[in-house]
């Protein structure tokens, strides 16, 4: 059961939804879903569905953890077959399918753009046509849930590795996605960061997806998925799939 503990308030409108049982929206399906990268088979036809709240993607270097999660938001259109997210194709029905979808890149660097924190999360709601007061409410409510609120007038490349984590993620969750992708969320940072940032993980309501090499971020995720050399290949509960990539990494 989801309980809020942290020193973050979490909570969000998502919370009332969970009141009643109901998370915000995950059912993803790969139909024979192919990539292919100048031809060269990247993701072979992968057929597999995706309802569970935790979902941890390992494998070895190479193997298409990436590229599976970038066919999830539709940054990678399956070269053959389909990928439906919440109803919604990926290749018929882009913007929408992509806007189910959070993606919290390897570098947060690479997320935060503008100068000053606030500026850029408020950045991701311009496309919503809302009053100033609005942005800056909405802007100043996601840097508290997540504990940054003292961080908003900062100038982002001054922020330390943990804090423009914490960054990354509320300017992607200022958008609302019912999923968010992270891929490789605790890379690069150090012990304490790291534990921050898992714990502010296993505190999201949100449906989360992570690809991580951090096998303990995962440990307790209700379904894994293991990628090797473009194919899966396991699927199952996180200790069971975990412990078949420890032998396909010997
Ligand atoms: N844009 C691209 N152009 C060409 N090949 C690509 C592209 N993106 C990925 N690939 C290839 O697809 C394969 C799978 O890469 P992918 O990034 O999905 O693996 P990964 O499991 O996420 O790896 P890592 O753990 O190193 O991040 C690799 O052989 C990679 O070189």
């Amino acid at each position: 059961m989801f309980t809020f503990h942290s020193a973050f308030p979490l909570c969000s409108r998502r919370d009332i939804d969970r009141s009643s049982n109901r998370g915000p929206a995950l059912d993803i399906h790969f139909d024979k879903a192919e990539a292919r990268f100048d031809g060269r088979v990247t993701l072979h036809p992968l057929t597999v569905r995706l309802t569970e709240r935790r979902i941890g993607v390992i494998g070895l270097n190479g193997s298409g953890k990436t590229t599976f999660a970038r066919m999830i938001n539709g940054l990678v259109s399956p070269a053959s077959g389909n990928v439906v997210v919440n109803g919604f194709d990926t290749k018929a029905d882009t913007d929408r399918a992509r806007a189910q979808v959070g993606f919290i890149f390897q570098n947060p660097q690479n997320q935060i753009i503008l100068p000053i924190l606030k500026e850029d999360i408020a950045l991701g709601l311009t496309p919503r046509k809302l009053s100033k007061a609005e942005i800056e409410a909405r802007t100043a409510a996601i840097l508290a849930r997540f504990g940054i609120g003292h961080l908003a007038d900062r100038r982002s490349h001054e922020l330390s590795g943990g804090e423009l984590q914490l960054a990354a993620f509320a300017s992607v969750l200022v958008t609302e996605p019912d999923i968010l992708i992270m891929d490789e969320p605790t890379n690069q940072l150090d012990l304490k960061n790291r534990n921050l940032v898992a714990r502010t993980i296993s505190e999201l309501p949100e449906n989360v997806i992570v690809l991580t090499h951090d096998l303990d971020l995962i440990a307790d995720f209700e379904r894994v998925l293991l990628f090797d050399n473009g194919r899966l290949a396991g699927d199952g509960n996180a200790a069971e799939i975990i412990a078949r990539y420890r032998e396909l990494a010997a």
